[in-house]
């Protein structure tokens, strides 16, 4: 499998309406990948919150359209990183004034959306996405030829137990599209590959370059196979990281080093 992850620079100098020409120019660029993926919300930037009540967008609004023509163009499954989702409201009597949702899509080669995921865990504490948008409930998994993708995105990279809700629904890939600072890179990279060797899975971890509303992005999207070992891994400039692997590997390494079946569920709460 040939994955490409587009490792975009956000800055604040750029507008939206260039940025999306220029990230389907550089998915269409990507026939021959098996799977292309994008970062977290990638038109705005993952920290620009006062842009993100203004360039949301609906599901199927310019950046859903504009993506699954590059996924058809190049022929790729294309996971094209999240938007600002707005949604109808919650009466159903003005649509497009409801809450906004961290949404991913997923397109298939044929640019038909395969997948939609609302990001679960918002960042900020109480600011920022975590007031801004809604939270997500559901898990998501995504088939493709020969193996099975689970979606996270960004700060859900923190709770490995979505992960392993992701892992218990059959992902061997985890596909984590993130707006990630550069203050907390450290972070990133241990928590992409402690994702990967506690759930024997490949992940691949795709982040922005640039600096938006003031803050440096860390890059170095990352590709971690299931032994945990690191097989591809960016800079911190806009760059097209490809990796080639082979996902039967998730399988093998589960069988030799089953790990994944001795978990221990529902344990007791300690006595006091
Ligand atoms: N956009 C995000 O989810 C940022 C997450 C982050 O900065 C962190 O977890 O640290």
């Amino acid at each position: 499998m040939r994955a490409s992850l587009i490792q975009i620079g956000v800055d604040d100098d750029e507008s939206v309406d260039s940025r999306r020409k220029r990230a389907a120019s550089l998915v269409s660029e990507q026939a021959g990948a098996d799977l292309v993926v994008l970062p977290e919300l990638w038109t705005t930037g993952a920290f620009a919150y006062e842009s993100f009540a203004a360039e949301a967008e609906p599901l199927e609004g310019p950046t859903y359209e504009a993506m699954a023509k590059a996924a058809s163009d190049a022929g790729v499954w294309l996971h094209a990183g999240s938007i600002p989702e707005r949604t109808a409201s919650d009466s159903g009597s003005a649509a497009g004034d409801g809450p906004l949702y961290n949404t991913s899509l997923v397109f298939s080669p044929d640019g038909q959306l395969a997948a939609a995921y609302r990001k679960i865990h918002r960042f900020g504490f109480d600011k920022g996405e975590a007031v801004l948008m809604g939270a997500g409930s559901n898990l998501v998994t995504v088939r493709m030829p020969g193996t099975t993708a689970g979606l996270a995105t960004c700060y859900d990279l923190r709770f490995p137990e979505l992960f392993r809700g992701l892992v218990d629904a059959g992902a061997e890939l985890l596909v984590i599209p993130a707006g990630w600072p550069e203050r907390r890179r450290s972070h990133w990279t241990l928590l992409a590959q402690a994702r990967a060797v506690e759930n024997q899975a490949y992940v691949l971890a795709c982040g922005t370059a640039g600096t938006h509303a003031g803050m440096p992005q860390a890059g170095h999207s990352i590709v971690v196979d299931p032994w945990g070992e690191v097989i591809g891994e960016a800079g911190t400039g806009e760059e097209v990281l490809t990796v080639e692997f082979d996902p039967g590997r998730v399988a093998t390494t589960r069988e030799q080093f089953p790990a994944l079946k001795d978990r221990v569920l529902g344990l007791d709460a300690p006595r006091r």
